[in-house]
């Protein structure tokens, strides 16, 4: 029955892989990621019918669901393996929500659920962490359709055991980028670990645990650095570029723990570089990142540089930035950096957005990120994903003209300061 109750809207944005990528999936290795000004929308209502109505855009038409004992059931569907594959974020977001209403001695939530991506074209994915998106967004509609009060690290820590049950391989980065938003630096919780503790002690008591291994702090953006993001037009399977890495004789051994070693090496490097404004040094630890991964893909087989990223990034160490695959590669999105010029940093902004509670980030209300410095719409050369550009750069037309020579497609998105709200 209908209440009238108004619906409830969550957004969380997408993210990138600025560095660290694989080597951050072992427990307290550190990446650094930064969320864009794409977003995934989940919007809860009060059910119109029977059971949960889940509709997303990746889908033809809504799904109906009905509560079976501890699960739901698709109804009217043909294939129901394929309905649970499909929304398999939505649903474990809204299980564990559920399962932590239930230690309150709380019923299941009465609800219907919709998700709309800018993260995807026509259902083909950029690349820019959906399925993280998604689960954030979704835990936290559904938290707060049901009242639930929760700060940042509670609806992250919410999202990532959603995902852990669904694949415990994944490190959350995606998560992590999308609850807080702006560039961070990201440890991962031991996924065992935490999945153990909701066993013995039940969400609510995961919820309340130190989580061994995992950090998030957040970094500056780098005044002078443009941002590009390419797009190869070809999905990936993260879960399957990730499960290689474990299923090869390959991780454990010296080479894999070198791979890890230099990756948190270079990962320090350029979170000192983003600490200290540190173009050059930046743009260096980005370059040694693409030949980490690389001599990663060579030593374990993994199929991280397709062609095109290669293109991606070759064209921008050509006109002298850095670029990376961003994620798993096999296809998705890279990342390309450049030098360009920048203007001193403005006062900051009057109407700056609430910017959500972050440890350092955690316990203490998070500084808002550096003043919107985009390039002024229609300014020669200019585009939207300057983090700090104050003016146009040859350089970047130059590294779009050789990405459209490859096939590589320039995303049109910048940083976003925003996360994911309460
Ligand atoms: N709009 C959406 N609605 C519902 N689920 C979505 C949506 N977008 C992504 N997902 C979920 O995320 C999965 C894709 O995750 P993944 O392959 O990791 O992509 P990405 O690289 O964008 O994170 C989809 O199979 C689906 O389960
Ligand atoms: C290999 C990884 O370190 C990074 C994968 O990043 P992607 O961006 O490829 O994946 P999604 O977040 O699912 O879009 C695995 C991980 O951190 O979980």
């Amino acid at each position: 029955m209908t209440t009238g109750r108004p619906p409830v809207v969550r957004r969380a944005p997408g993210k990138l892989f600025v560095a660290g990528e694989y080597a951050v999936v072992e427990p307290g290795n550190p990446a650094i990621l930064v969320a864009v000004d794409r977003r995934v929308t989940a919007t809860v209502t009060e059910p119109a019918g029977d059971g949960t109505l889940v509709s997303s855009d990746l889908l033809a038409a809504p799904v109906r669901w009905l509560r079976r004992g501890e699960g739901l059931d698709p109804v009217g569907v043909e294939d129901a393996d394929r309905a649970r594959r499909e929304l398999a974020h939505v649903l474990a977001a809204l299980r564990t929500v559920t399962r932590l209403l239930a230690e309150h001695g709380r019923p299941a939530p009465e609800l219907d659920i919709a998700i709309s991506s800018e993260l995807h074209q026509d259902g083909v994915k950029f690349g820019l962490g959906s399925s993280g998106a998604v689960t954030v967004a979704t835990v936290a509609a559904v938290a707060a359709h049901c009242g639930l009060t929760l700060s940042a690290e509670e609806r992250y820590r919410l999202a990532l055991l959603a995902s852990a049950e669904l694949d415990p391989k994944g490190s959350g980065g995606d998560l992590a980028a999308s609850t807080w938003g702006g560039w961070i630096a990201y440890r991962a919780p031991d996924r065992a670990a935490v999945l153990d503790l909701v066993r013995r002690r039940g969400v609510a008591g995961a919820l309340a645990e130190p989580w061994p291994g995992f950090e998030v702090r957040r970094l500056p953006p780098p005044p002078g650095v443009a941002l590009e993001v390419g797009w190869t037009g070809t999905p990936a399977s993260t879960t399957e570029l990730v499960s290689g890495l474990h299923r090869r004789a390959w991780r454990g051994t010296p080479p894999h723990r070198r791979f890890v070693a230099a990756s948190a090496d270079l990962v320090r490097a350029a979170a000192d570089a983003l600490e200290h404004g540190d173009r050059p040094a930046l743009l260096d630890s980005v370059r040694r990142a693409r030949r980490e991964l690389a001599r990663l893909d060579e030593e374990a087989g993994l199929g991280v540089f397709t062609p095109a990223l290669t293109a991606l990034c070759d064209a921008a160490e050509a006109v002298g930035g850095a670029a990376k695959p961003s994620g798993a590669g096999g296809g998705d999105c890279g990342i390309a950096l450049l030098e360009v010029p920048h203007a001193p940093a403005a006062p900051e902004a009057p109407d700056t957005p609430d910017t959500p509670d972050a440890p350092d980030i955690r316990a203490t209300r998070a500084t808002p990120d550096a003043p919107d410095t985009r390039t002024a719409p229609g300014a020669a050369g200019s585009h939207n994903s300057h983090s700090g550009a104050t003016g146009a750069s040859p350089d970047i037309d130059h590294l779009r003209e050789r990405w459209a020579a490859a096939g590589v497609r320039p995303l049109d998105l910048r940083p976003a300061t925003e996360g994911n709200e309460e």
